[in-house]
């Protein structure tokens, strides 16, 4: 469980909580004003059970008869996973990744904002990857992270240098971490790290295709 103000959320929940928002903010953008759990679960890719049950755990029911209120659930939600305000992003390591994150434009309407970039390398820094923030040199990471209040830290730098990077972003006072650097990061308790593997979820991808060829195989 994840406790977050007076409320208990399992980890499997919070993760799905995105996708409703998403699902919500589509309706919300094609003029739906009401929503019924079976709509939403459709939009968001789930079973209606698992949905109700999921905002069960944010205390919203929904009204039998009518379903849910787009606009509120859509807030509700985002207070729970802490978009009231908005998040301040540092991207570290501006490599193909990095380039690509950094010109993400889809950040601001979904509560992030990129404030700052950071990398090692001479031919990077002082670059405008995304047309406006200028790299920085790591060698500024704490003054960055101070200077901008960063509060969250997207790591795209090579594995080998991950380890001493995230060390360094915690000391700084970050603790929210999202690494596309295949290693496992080690790191104090209280940080909080989510890792993004295009490679090991394409490996999943081939592990259902290879189970599906050896079932058509024995049938
Ligand atoms: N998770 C995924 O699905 C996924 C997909 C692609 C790449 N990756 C990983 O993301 C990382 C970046 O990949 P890429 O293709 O952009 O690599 P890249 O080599 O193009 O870029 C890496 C960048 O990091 C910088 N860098 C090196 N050491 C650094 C340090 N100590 N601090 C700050 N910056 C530093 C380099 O100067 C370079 O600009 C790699 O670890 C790669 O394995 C993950």
């Amino acid at each position: 469980m994840i406790e977050t103000g007076d409320l208990a959320v399992p980890a499997a929940t919070v993760a799905r909580l995105p996708h409703y928002l998403r699902a919500l903010l589509d309706l919300q953008s094609a003029g739906v004003r009401t929503t019924s759990s079976t709509e939403l679960a459709d939009v968001a890719g789930v079973s209606s059970a698992q949905l109700r049950k999921d905002l069960s755990y944010l205390g919203s029911y929904g009204t039998r008869g009518v379903g849910y209120d787009v606009a509120s659930l859509s807030t509700v939600i985002s207070t729970a996973l802490g978009l009231g305000s908005t998040h301040r992003l540092a991207i570290i390591g501006l490599g193909n990744l990095g380039h690509a994150l950094a010109n993400y434009s889809g950040y601001t309407t979904r509560g992030f904002e990129v404030v700052a970039l950071l990398d090692v390398a001479d031919a990077v820094v002082g670059t405008r990857p995304s047309g406006s923030l200028a790299v920085e040199h790591l060698d500024d990471l704490e003054q960055v992270i101070k200077r901008e209040a960063v509060t969250m830290v997207v790591l795209a730098t090579p594995a080998h240098a991950a380890q001493s990077v995230a060390e360094r972003v915690i000391a700084a006072g970050v603790r929210e971490i999202l690494s596309f650097s295949p290693v496992a990061l080690q790191l104090p308790d209280d940080a909080v790290v989510r890792s993004v593997d295009v490679a090991g979820e394409l490996q999943i991808l081939a592990f259902h295709a290879a189970a599906r060829t050896a079932t058509r195989s024995v049938g």
